[in-house]
């Protein structure tokens, strides 16, 4: 079972866990409509008991009326029959309508939870589950289990009950052949267990492949543009027809699987019927028995076909939904690596200073054996902006992600007016830190919506304001001005008008401490000297950590630090470190356009809207 959010999905080649037992644990779904499954229940035994009882009147028509001729009685037990015909279609309509209501229900509400549970688990855990693995358990396991939930499970009891009468009944008919067809139950059983548990096998392979295929679509139409642009279509189209073609040769399996099982299943039943026969005729030849209880046994006998014959897809519908039971607890058991404390504080945002600090911080991905941080010290004084420095892949945004606990330290603390991160409310410590990213996500709602992610109390004037902060006024000039709807993940939008969008979102929130991985990247170089100057005003009070690619965007912070080997090595002003840390200046002089950026390399102000700077 998958425990802390670091844990990833199945590994294909094992069953190793316990899917009867997580079926069984999702009754809880179950509970609320218990009353109503009741019912169903009931309806469905009362339709099954009509059923039943038609070829008992059979018998007495038979034994009664037509051996004696008599008119009358006919009419009479044959109404009777029909009554009870009706009576069935009727139980069943009722049973029908019912059940689809709550079946659909209780799909509802698992896939709430699931989604629900998802929002709490850390960021490790989704780095480590491909999307699509995640998306087929909310979507297609859980269809499976509302199959199982609407049809299977009522019929396999249906059908049990059923079983269990009709024998009884047989055997009261006629001891010796009423035992020959209870003990068709033995290859019965055989069969079917057999059946389970290389169907189990199958279907959890087969919900596995439909996890990977979900996730190489949902990869092709992210990564569509990269796609086209590097020519990749036939290559990636091969590796998905491989992967379709292994969900076809599983799906094809099994249902060879359950066609070799049904044949069997089908088989047992007929031949015992047939034993029936030749033995009840000449049981009725010899006196022993009567034609009508012979017609009743048959009747009742051939009762039996349709729940024997369902076993199989009965079988195959349980053991499906149990291995979607199983991959679905797979993500509700993974507790969240990042929650809160039981003794967890709130911060009032008018009391924050914002002094922010890492004590000896240390920090190693999950799985991974190198620390990308390690014994990293830092202060940021209230309303200071830090500028982090450091060559690609130093770790300057794991340090950034530290701040809002996307990731948690793994040795050492940060605190937050000395208070320790993980002794903060998540939601207050979310509350006061804005971030925004290099990579700004979007989501597919409207632009007002997108902006008040984190304050969905803001008002007009203060989204306006955060907007004109940003440079993101060209919100109020698309179709339906801040109630555009945006495409997938802001893909609408260009680069540069994501980023002001994430800047203004990060902004509205009024943040204590302001995080900002290298939020200017998109934009042209007037448009970002153009939200400078306004984040300048912005970061005069606020606490700020930037992560910063550009000489410019270096010119808005206080001081700069310098991130080396997972620690920070140098901090000071950009003139002091330019002047005294030979690696800062080999850093910046790294990129020719540097020099004329900051003037001469020894140059104490970097110009607004310089080049880009490659800090590799
Ligand atoms: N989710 C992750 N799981 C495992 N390792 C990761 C993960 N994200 C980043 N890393 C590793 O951590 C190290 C630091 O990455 P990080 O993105 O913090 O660097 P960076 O300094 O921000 O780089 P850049 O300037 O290129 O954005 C890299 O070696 C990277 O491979």
């Amino acid at each position: 079972m998958a425990a802390g959010s670091g844990g990833g999905p199945a590994d294909r080649g094992e069953i190793r866990r316990h899917p009867l037992r997580n079926l069984w644990r999702l009754r809880r779904y179950l509970r609320p409509h218990a009353v109503e499954f009741g019912w169903l229940m009931l309806a469905g035994l009362a339709a099954t008991g009509a059923g039943i009882a038609v070829p008992l009147v059979a018998q007495r028509v038979v034994d009664g009326p037509v051996a004696r001729r008599d008119l009358t009685g006919l009419f009479l037990l044959a109404g009777l029959a029909l009554l009870l015909g009706l009576a069935e279609a009727l139980l069943i309509f009722i049973r029908r309508w019912v059940q689809s209501s709550s079946s659909v229900a209780m799909e509802a509400a698992i896939r709430t939870d699931v989604y629900a549970h998802l929002q709490g688990l850390s960021a490790s855990f989704h780095d480590r589950w491909p999307s699509g693995q995640l998306l087929s358990r909310i979507t297609s396991d859980l269809s499976v289990l509302r199959r199982f939930l609407s049809f299977g499970l009522f019929f396999l009891v249906l059908n049990l009950v059923t079983y269990l009468v009709v024998v009884v009944l047989l055997i009261r008919l006629h001891p010796a052949l009423g035992m020959l067809v209870a003990a068709s139950a033995v290859p019965l059983f055989l069969i079917a267990r057999r059946f389970g548990r290389h169907y189990h096998v199958a279907s959890r392979r087969m919900q596995d492949q439909q996890g990977d295929v979900a996730t190489l679509v949902e990869e092709t139409a992210q990564g569509l543009r990269t796609m086209k642009a590097y020519g990749r279509g036939p290559q990636l189209a091969a590796r998905f027809a491989a992967s379709t073609e292994a969900l076809h040769d599983t799906g094809i399996g099994k249902g060879r699987l359950l066609a070799r099982t049904s044949a069997l299943l089908d088989l047992v039943p007929n031949l015992t019927l047939g034993t029936v026969l030749v033995a009840g005729a000449a049981a009725v030849a010899g006196g022993r028995l009567t034609i009508g209880q012979l017609v009743a046994f048959v009747s009742l006998q051939l009762m039996l076909i349709w729940p024997v014959q369902s076993l199989g897809w009965i079988i195959a519908n349980g053991q499906e939904a149990a291995t979607a039971a199983d991959r679905i607890q797979e993500v509700l058991d993974t507790r969240p690596a990042i929650a809160d404390r039981p003794v967890a504080i709130a911060l009032v945002r008018s009391t924050v200073r914002g002094r922010l600090r890492f004590e000896g911080v240390g920090f190693r991905y999950p799985g991974s054996a190198v620390p990308v941080l390690r014994g990293l010290d830092l202060t940021v004084e209230p309303g200071e902006t830090v500028a982090v420095v450091g060559a690609t892949g130093s770790g300057k945004s794991t340090l950034l992600s530290l701040v809002p606990r996307l990731h948690d330290v793994s040795a050492g603390r940060i605190t937050l007016d000395g208070h320790d991160l993980r002794a903060l409310r998540l939601a207050s410590l979310r509350g006061l830190v804005g971030v925004a990213f290099e990579e700004p996500t979007l989501f597919s709602m409207s632009v007002w919506e997108n902006l008040t992610l984190g304050r969905p109390d803001a008002g007009e004037d203060e989204v306006r304001a955060a907007l004109a902060l940003a440079q993101a006024e060209f919100a109020y000039d698309l179709p339906w001005g801040l109630r555009t709807r945006l495409g997938e993940q802001g893909l609408s939008l260009s680069g540069g008008q994501r980023q002001r969008l994430a800047l203004a979102r990060a902004v509205l929130i009024r943040p204590a401490v302001l995080v900002l991985d290298d939020p200017l990247s998109a934009l042209d170089v007037h448009t970002e000297a153009l939200v400078e100057s306004a984040l300048k005003r912005v970061l005069r009070n606020t606490t700020a950590l930037l992560v910063v690619h550009r000489p410019s965007t270096i010119a808005l912070a206080d001081r700069v630090a310098l991130l080396e080997h997972g620690r920070i090595t140098a901090v000071g002003t950009h003139t002091e470190l330019l002047a005294g840390v030979p690696t800062y200046r080999g850093l910046l002089s790294a990129e020719p356009a540097a020099a004329s950026i900051a003037g001469t390399p020894t140059s104490t102000d970097p110009t607004p809207g310089g080049s880009p700077l490659v800090l590799s």
